[in-house]
Parts: C-alpha cells; structure tokens; sequence
C-alpha cells in the first residue's frame, strides 16, 4: 500500500452530516491522513449529500424501497461503494442494517458513530433512551461493524454528562459535539496508523489494517 497516499474513505449517512462535515474540515488539514472520497445515501432527502457535491466529492444514492428483495439492496450498496475503492467505509447517521454481502465486502474496514455508550441504547433513537432511563452520564461509541445491531467490536468511546435540565434536544448536541471530535480523531489515526481487529478487541497502530 503506497504510504504517500491518504486513505480513501467512503461515508454513508442519511442525514444532516454534521459528522460528514467534521471529516470533510479535518481532510483538509495537512497530514489528516484520510480523503473522503464519495458519500453513499439511503435517501435523496439525506441533506449532508449537498457538503459532498459542492466540493465536488461523488455522492449516490441507493434506496432499500427501488429493490424488490433486501438482499439485492444491499449488493445494489455494496457496489455502489466498492466502485470507489475505499479503504475505510464510515457511517454517521446511516439508518440502514448492512447485510452479508456489504459485510463480506467490507468487514474489519466499516466503522459506526452511533450516539450512545454501547451495549446501552443501541438503535435509532439512543439518546431519548438514555433520557427515558435516567442515565447520568451518556456518550457515543465508535465500532466495528459486524451482523449484529450496534454490536460489533468498540475502538473508542467518549462521555459525556447528562444535566438535570437536559432535554432531548440538549442532550443529543452535547453528545454530536464529543462524538464529531471523537470521529475525527480516530478516524485520522485509523488511517495513519491502521488498527487490528481480533475478537472484540481493536488496537489502533497495527499492520492487519494497515491503509497504506
Ligand atoms: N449490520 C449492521 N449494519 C449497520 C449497523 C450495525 O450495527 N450493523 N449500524 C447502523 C447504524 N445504526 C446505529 O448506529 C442503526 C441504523 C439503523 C437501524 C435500523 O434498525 N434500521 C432499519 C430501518 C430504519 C429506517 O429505515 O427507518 C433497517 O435497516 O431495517 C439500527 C441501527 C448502520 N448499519
Ligand atoms: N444509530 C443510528 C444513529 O442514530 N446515528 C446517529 O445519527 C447522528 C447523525 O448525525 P449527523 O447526520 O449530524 O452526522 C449521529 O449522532 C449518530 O450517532
């Protein structure tokens, strides 16, 4: 893998990308170590594809309701990103379940932000969750993709804490604040430094993954 180049990343999403936004930024700081090179959508309405095209960056969209069967959808994605030859695959909001096919493709190499401290909270809505149970710290959780649902082995974490006065508008920002730095943070040293996945461990600055 040629060591000059940065590491191409492909980031699906569904909605606004602020998180989209924050690697954009960080790409352009020399040394990052990373390029997003294409944004993946499950719908048109996803508003982050507009922070991709105007700077020029592929975007497409592939939708689950344009595909009879699940299945094809999913090869329909895995194909999709696999034209753009990453070597990472970050999702930030994408509200599609991958399949066998997307997995078999991109297993060890598809990251998820997802907005609660895993185990807890997994799902679409994390934060409310975490408000309903009365939780007094909350966070967001990087991880390794796998079959399950918001199971896959966890690279990072970070906390955040959940005010008396918290709403479910005030807790959700406070947690996209942390979670965007966390993002950018490790997906920089993912692409840098390259990780290992064995079992539910992953160790950052090994060759397995090594992206360059
Ligand atoms: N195989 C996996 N794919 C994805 C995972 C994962 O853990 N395993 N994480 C998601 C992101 N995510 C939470 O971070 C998440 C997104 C969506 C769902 C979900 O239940 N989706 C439903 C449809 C929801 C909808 O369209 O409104 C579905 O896909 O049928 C759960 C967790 C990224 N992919
Ligand atoms: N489990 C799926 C899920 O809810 N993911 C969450 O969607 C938000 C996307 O924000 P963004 O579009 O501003 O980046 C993120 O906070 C992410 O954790």
């Amino acid at each position: 893998m040629n060591s000059q180049r940065p590491a191409r990343v492909v980031v699906l999403i569904s909605g606004g990308g602020s998180n989209l936004a924050a690697l954009l930024a960080a790409s352009d700081e020399p040394g990052y170590g990373a390029q997003v090179v294409g944004v993946g959508a499950d719908r048109h309405s996803a508003a982050g594809l507009a922070l991709a095209a105007e700077r020029g960056i592929p975007t497409f969209v592939e939708r689950v309701g344009d595909h009879v069967e699940r299945a094809d959808f999913d090869r329909a994605l895995t194909a999709r990103v696999a034209e753009l030859e990453p070597d990472l695959v970050v999702s930030a909001g994408f509200l599609k379940l991958v399949g066998a096919d997307f997995l078999a493709a991109f297993a060890g190499r598809y990251v998820n932000t997802h907005n609660s401290l895993l185990p807890a909270f997994p799902g679409m809505q994390a934060p409310a969750d975490a408000l309903a149970h009365g939780v007094k710290v909350a966070g967001a959780t990087l991880f390794v993709v796998d079959e399950g649902v918001d199971a896959g082995p966890i690279i990072a974490q970070t906390v955040v804490p959940v005010l008396d006065d918290d709403d479910l508008d005030t807790l959700t920002e406070r947690i996209k604040v942390a979670e965007r730095a966390q993002l950018v943070d490790v997906v920089g040293r993912l692409a840098r430094d390259g990780w290992r996945v064995r079992g539910r461990r992953v160790v950052i600055g090994t060759a397995d993954e090594a992206l360059r």
